[in-house]
């Protein structure tokens, strides 16, 4: 029995540090519960570069502009790295690249320089701002962070430029959580204050007592990669741990023997505060006035996240007010700080100049991880560090990869089904499926692309489907029809619906006339077309398409093969659709090549033909 359900759509959690800065939408009348792990996700971009490297699926897709298919050095994508990367990287780039290493560009070089760029690889402190994105002029597909916070990238920007942001999100988790514990150690027994000290000819011994920190009361905030690393060694420091972090899972913390605590409790009743949150509009001055005259009176703090969690004005009043003992900073609100930065000079703070990553390890690690990831990105491969799209897991995209194929070729072979492609608002789209948990993402995208680039000049890919389909006011709900069976098979049948259009070819229509229909199935991984409006038929979805209908009777194939032949038209297949013998049908030709407009005329001439339609795939 067949039973209607809105698709349960199970979808991984993002990277952590993603989570709050996603912004994709999606239409209203689906929600996404996200619930996979996380090591294990993947993204598809539409870049198509040329590949010969690795056999990881790609999904069908439509040449970017820069696309390219030798291997020549000319043809090869750009790739422009703005700020230092390690050589393993860097070597790993040019094998599949042009790189352009230029360091300490201004706002203005990067926006003359984008222009001719395919790729784009930075730390933190290039700053990919909505400017750089509109320089780019459509040409750029992929944005690399390496390394983890991406608050210096405008993922609304890249995401409505169609344009793929990656980070490279575990290679510098060690070393950032050693800094952290780095500068809790020094901090608590003034190592910086101190070697200054004597390094001026003074000797101190009184000046410099610290304070121990076996027994002491650690919250991290931010219990995420980074903050779990300096939980477990705080741990080993004899500290007693607690963490805050909304999102953060409680098995995690039991195993490392951490307490997830409220906000509250963990700054009214720590020693010692350690950051580790991602800057996003939620945690930009979690830190301010008011947090701190809830701390308790001495606390010490460190931030290795970034400095924008704290209100640094209200962090230096709190430490002459003698609410904060002292403070470790690797990280301010302006990089570098201004000379006469009040926190930087303060006796009570000792800074670091954003060292948390740099490791000799950690930076050849981070280089490597984000090279493969632009690499593959630019190839239209998987990328798994995606923070600007909706990811699928690498075995869901295998699976559904003919279904994608699928997906856009029937949003492709609707839409020129319309009159002039005016009017296209309101698409239905029903999946028949045995799984409860199928993953329409994907084919979602894949079917607005297929919808939206035949009507207007808009490149279309998984980062930017859901934007654009918004922007033009189109709106596509999704069903899915639960079918008991094998789940061994995760797609039945899609089929999608345009409603309220005029069509030009009238038996493309519903049976109440109201919408546009068509609908395909996957055989042997293959799409075929399976059904125009109430026409059953069993094409395969390869070249071009003649839909004829006709008056059923004998001889009407013959006299259809016979003009293509003479016109030098190779027919791929033939398949006829009927309702009943001898009323109306509606024939599917496959054709290889198209077909001169007087060879369609002449087909359309034929007597009992009665409307005919050209479809490109
Ligand atoms: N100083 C440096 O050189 C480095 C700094 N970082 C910074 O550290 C941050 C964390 O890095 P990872 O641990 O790798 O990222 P992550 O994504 O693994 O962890 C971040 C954690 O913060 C949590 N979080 C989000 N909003 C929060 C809130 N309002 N309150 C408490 N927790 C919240 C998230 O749930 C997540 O668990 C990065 O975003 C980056 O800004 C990372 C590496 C090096
Ligand atoms: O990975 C991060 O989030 C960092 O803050 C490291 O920054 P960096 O790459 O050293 O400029």
């Amino acid at each position: 029995m067949a039973s209607l359900k809105t698709p349960s759509l199970k979808t991984p959690p993002l990277s952590l540090s993603s989570k709050s800065l996603l912004r994709c939408s999606f239409p209203n009348n689906i929600r996404f519960s996200r619930s996979q792990p996380q090591s294990h996700r993947f993204l598809i971009v539409n870049a198509a570069a040329p590949g010969s490297f690795s056999k990881k699926p790609t999904i069908p897709t439509v040449p970017s502009p820069t696309s390219s298919s030798s291997g020549s050095s000319s043809k090869k994508p750009t790739v422009l790295v703005a700020e230092k990367l390690g050589e393993a990287g860097l070597a790993l780039l040019r094998h599949h690249a042009n790189v352009d290493c230029s360091y300490n560009l201004s706002p203005e070089e990067l926006r003359v320089k984008i222009a001719h760029c395919d790729a784009l690889i930075v730390r933190s402190a290039t700053k990919v701002n909505r400017a750089v994105f509109e320089s780019s002029g459509g040409r750029l597909k992929v944005v690399g962070r390496a390394g983890v916070g991406i608050d210096n990238v405008d993922l609304a920007a890249a995401t409505e430029h169609g344009c793929l942001v990656v980070n490279a999100p575990t290679a510098n988790t060690v070393a950032a959580a050693e800094h952290g514990i780095a500068l809790l150690t020094a901090m608590a027994r003034n190592v910086a204050q101190a070697d200054a000290s004597v390094k001026s000819g003074k000797w101190q011994r009184s000046k410099y007592v610290g304070v121990s920190l076996v027994g002491k009361r650690l919250a991290v905030l931010g219990f995420g990669k980074v903050g779990s690393e300096v939980a477990r060694r705080a741990k080993g420091l004899g500290m007693h741990v607690i963490a805050h972090d909304p999102y953060a899972p409680g098995d995690l913390a039991r195993v490392i023997g951490v307490e997830l605590v409220g906000l509250k409790e963990a700054i009214t009743t720590a020693d010692f505060i350690s950051l580790h949150m991602p800057l996003t509009p939620a945690t930009s001055k979690m830190l301010n006035a008011e947090a701190f005259s809830k701390m308790k009176k001495g606390v010490r703090i460190v931030n290795v996240a970034r400095g924008g969690v704290i209100d640094e004005d209200a962090l230096w009043r709190a430490l002459n007010g003698g609410i904060v003992a002292q403070a470790a900073l690797d990280v301010f609100t302006e990089e570098p700080p201004s000379k006469d930065n009040k926190l930087v000079h303060h006796e009570k703070v000792t800074v670091t100049p954003h060292l948390g990553a740099s490791t000799m390890e950690a930076q050849e690690g981070v280089a490597i991880e984000i090279a493969e990831a632009v690499v593959g990105a630019l190839k239209g491969e998987l990328a798994a560090t995606a923070v600007n799209a909706p990811m699928v897991p690498a075995e869901v995209l295998n699976e559904l990869k003919p279904y994608v194929e699928l997906a856009e070729k029937l949003g492709r072979l609707a839409v020129q089904l319309v009159s002039g492609g005016r009017g296209v608002k309101t698409v239905k789209v029903s999946y028949t499926s045995s799984r409860a948990d199928l993953d329409t993402r994907l084919l979602r995208a894949m079917i607005t692309k297929g919808i939206i680039e035949p009507i207007c000049n808009i490149y279309v890919n998984l980062v930017n489907a859901d934007y654009t389909a918004k922007q033009r006011g189109l709106r596509i709900t999704e069903e899915c029809i639960h079918l008991d069976g094998s789940p061994e098979c995760p797609l039945e049948s899609i089929k999608v619906q345009i409603a309220n259009v005029e069509s030009k070819f009238a038996s493309s229509k519903s049976e109440a006339g109201a919408e546009i229909k068509v609908e395909g199935r996957v055989k042997d991984k293959i799409p075929h077309l399976t059904k125009v409006g109430s026409f059953r038929m069993d094409v395969s979805l390869e070249g071009c398409i003649i839909l004829c209908r006709q008056v059923d009777q004998p001889g009407m194939i013959g006299k259809v093969g016979s003009i293509l032949g003479e016109e030098n038209v190779n027919v791929s297949f033939m398949s006829v659709g009927r309702i009943a013998p001898r009323t109306h049908a509606v024939m599917a030709i496959g054709v290889d090549e198209q077909p001169r407009k007087e060879s369609l005329k002449r087909i359309a001439d034929i007597p009992f033909i009665e409307d005919l339609v050209f479809l490109k795939l």
